[in-house]
């Protein structure tokens, strides 16, 4: 016990044979082996022996610095996620360095990057050589910021920028023309993708994405997802692609994928406390009669629930009117919201751009003449509005219900106070840009730059 070093809770961990310069670790007793986060794992051999190829990006606050390592593969186990999958993980052995000390390591090479810290120390390694002071750190090793810059100056690559991908369809539109504009200004590298162009490769150990043509995606720090409604399935799929190799996505898949259906959008509405207007939803016609006195009555809103720029919302002024429409929509089978008519709005809404948990712009739709629906698409005429502290909360907790970080929120004002009309997850630029004068596309950019720390 005597010659037993005390170790802290976190220690700088050195890789000479990897040419890892300097890497903070989490000292985990609870975990037996040690891991590694890594990228891009290639088996090659080498004089007969199994080795691995794979990229390290030892940095927490430094995304930019990779480093291609190789080591010996002396294992394939399988291990389980927090989430109680098992997954295969190739496991190599390799010399670490500990202040005075240096000792084979075995490490298990985690390719998913969900770790907040690049590396964690096993039991394995602590065995018979330190006792875990969990209340201190750096007791083996402590390196400055200065030393750290010192170590990884050759790794600083001539990097100025991110390099950032614009998930689209439509590299005309005016939203991904900004964006591309804006990135580019900021001095990042932003590359336009075609949805429905990339591919991709699900392998446990080199997962990929492709590009028509056959070029590998790789190197990209973010992905601004902009999907249209017609591809999110793919999408969302390719979005999770990027996300499960390390690439930030600026909105999830998931929460996409939730913002997209209106009834379960308004399900988690209603479950985090968010004020919608009164929304039904029935299977048979044989509650259509009853659905409709739900929603107080006519005149009431008939929504398709996957439905943009106003295209499938629908005013039925009459019950009459409402049992036909609502019937026909069953009839054929299609999903459909009622939903209580807010009257009072006049045919205005308000759209709030949300980045990164702020409203950064907020403007007021008006219906034309004779149209209930604000959207500009619909003839709408945007104007700016100075919302209120309520509607700013509202907006706020929606686009956190849903996990967007950039979200388009839409509310109405009715007698019962500010309600919840929908949450885009991919909100248009041009009608927001013009109307308010602020420059949205460089609030996405630096939203990310914030996220991954660049400056
Ligand atoms: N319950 C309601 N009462 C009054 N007006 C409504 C109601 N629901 C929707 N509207 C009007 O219709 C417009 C379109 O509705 P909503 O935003 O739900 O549909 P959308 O097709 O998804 O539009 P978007 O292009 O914003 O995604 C709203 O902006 C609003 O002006
Ligand atoms: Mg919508
Ligand atoms: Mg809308």
């Amino acid at each position: 016990m005597e010659d037993l070093k005390i170790i802290g809770s976190e220690e700088w961990c050195v890789f000479k044979s990897l040419g890892v310069p300097a890497i903070k670790a989490r000292v985990d007793s609870g975990a037996k082996t040690s891991s590694i986060q890594a990228t891009s794992l290639k088996v090659i051999t080498k004089n007969n022996q199994e080795w691995v190829k794979f990229e390290v990006t030892p940095l927490q606050e430094n995304r930019s610095i990779t480093i291609p390592c190789e080591a010996r593969l002396v294992d394939r186990r399988m291990v389980k996620s927090s989430s109680g999958i098992s997954e295969e993980r190739l496991v190599v052995k390799t010399p670490v360095t500990l202040g005075e000390d240096t000792f084979d390591i075995e490490l298990t090479l985690a390719n998913r990057d969900t770790m907040e810290f690049r590396m964690l120390l096993g039991r394995e390694a602590l065995t018979d050589r330190y006792i875990v002071n969990p209340a201190v750190n750096n007791q083996i090793q402590e390196f400055t910021e200065d030393e750290i810059s010192a170590r990884y100056k050759p790794y600083f690559k001539e990097k100025t920028g991110l390099k950032i991908g614009l998930l689209a369809s439509n590299p005309k539109l005016y939203s991904n023309m900004r964006l591309m504009e804006a990135a580019e200004a900021r001095g990042h590298e932003i590359v336009f993708l075609n949805v429905e162009q990339a591919y991709m490769k699900l392998d446990a150990h080199s997962p990929e994405i492709r590009y028509r043509g056959g070029n590998i995606l790789k190197d990209f720090d973010a992905v601004i997802p902009r999907i249209k409604p017609a591809v999110t399935f793919y999408g969302c799929a390719v979005i999770r692609q990027f996300n499960n190799l390390g690439v930030y996505c600026q909105n999830s898949a998931e929460s996409i994928t939730q913002s997209r259906d209106k009834l379960f959008a308004s399900q988690l509405f209603s479950k985090n406390d968010i004020h919608i207007p009164i929304t039904g939803f029935a299977k048979s016609p044989m509650d259509t009669k009853d659905l409709i006195k739900m929603v107080n009555g006519a005149p009431l809103i008939i929504k398709l629930l996957e439905s943009t720029q106003g295209k499938g919302v629908v005013l039925a002024e009459t019950n009459k009117a409402a049992e036909s429409v609502i019937n026909a929509f069953k009839s054929v089978n299609t999903n459909i919201l009622v939903q209580e008519f807010i009257k009072e709005a006049n045919g205005q809404d308000i759209r709030c751009f949300v980045v990164n948990g702020k409203v950064v712009a907020s403007m007021q739709r008006q219906a034309e003449k004779g149209e209930f629906r604000a959207n500009i698409h619909q003839g709408g005429k945007a104007s700016m509005i100075k919302i209120t502290q309520e509607e700013k909360k509202l907006a706020l907790k929606a686009s956190k219900a849903l996990n967007l970080a950039v979200a388009g929120v839409d509310i109405i004002r009715s007698n019962k106070g500010p309600l919840l009309l929908e949450v885009n997850s991919s909100p248009g630029l041009e009608g927001i840009e013009n109307a308010t004068g602020k420059d949205i596309a460089n609030e996405m950019i630096r939203a990310i730059e914030r996220k991954l720390k660049f400056s």
